[in-house]
């Protein structure tokens, strides 16, 4: 396991980069000017306590929701100016993302759940199984390919579902609390087969926790607090607003 720190990859260059995103639901400020760059192959973990704009930083930069204000910038084009076909193309071809509840299809079985966006991206179905297969192999769920997913396990879910993330090769995961519902053991299973896959792959991962333990799988952490980003650990940023307030 790597030690979180607030350094960056030496050398990787920047892969997506958010500046001053504002985003308000209603009167609730989810973001306040959050600013982050997330490197080429770099593993980022970002973490805060509830409410604190986690999800709301990963859908910006996923091209997922378009901040009120500030820029989401992807190999030279800045995600709120594109139009919506090209915004979708690129979640399609170039991110892959990843809930809590993985959100497999629940008719398909695992091997059609990762075949899936190969399909959709013009594969032929045999060269898309062949490859779901492998991506399976991958994450050591290739003995659940003929199961749907109300026979697996959450975490055998979960793994399906990353398979299923980085199965188009995408430049980037965004991954939101992708072992929030597991056990301790299954949620290791989970980040030990996600880092392992990443890094042969060299794909990106945005990693939204609250969970320190998952945080440390990291190559590096920054806290979000009250939609503003911080660099270094959110737990430490808690340190310090309790040292101020008290
Ligand atoms: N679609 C929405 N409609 C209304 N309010 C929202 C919406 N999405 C987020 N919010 C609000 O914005 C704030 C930030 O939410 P967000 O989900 O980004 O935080 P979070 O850090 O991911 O929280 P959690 O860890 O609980 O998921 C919260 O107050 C939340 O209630």
């Amino acid at each position: 396991m790597n030690t979180p720190t607030e350094q960056p990859l030496s050398g990787a260059g920047v892969l997506i980069s958010a500046r001053g995103l504002r985003k308000s639901y209603g009167r609730t400020e989810a973001l306040r000017g959050a600013s982050l760059d997330l490197h080429e192959g770099e593993i980022l973990a970002v973490t805060g306590t509830s409410g604190s704009g986690k999800s709301t930083l990963l859908h910006c930069l996923s091209g997922i929701v378009r901040p009120d204000e500030g820029a989401v910038t992807y190999g030279g084009e800045e995600l709120g100016l594109l139009p919506e076909q090209r915004l979708s193309e690129l979640r399609r071809r170039d991110f892959g993302v990843v809930f809590q509840f993985g959100q497999l299809i629940p008719e398909l079985t695992a091997l059609d759940n990762v075949a899936l966006p190969l399909l959709l991206a013009g594969a032929r179905r045999g060269h898309a199984h062949r490859t779901a297969g492998e991506w399976l192999e991958r994450f050591g769920v290739r003995g659940q390919a003929d199961l749907r997913p109300g026979g697996m396990s959450g975490g055998q879910s979960q793994r399906v579902a990353l398979a299923r993330a980085l199965v188009t090769g995408p430049r980037a995961v965004f991954a939101d609390e992708p072992t929030g519902a597991l056990d301790t053991l299954a949620g290791e299973q989970v980040m030990t087969a996600l880092v392992h896959t990443a890094r042969e792959a060299g794909t990106a991962v945005l990693l939204i926790t609250h969970d320190a333990q998952i945080a440390a799988y990291a190559d590096r952490e920054v806290g979000l607090r009250d939609g503003v980003v911080h660099s270094g650990p959110a737990a430490v940023l808690g340190q310090e607003a309790a040292r101020r307030e008290g």
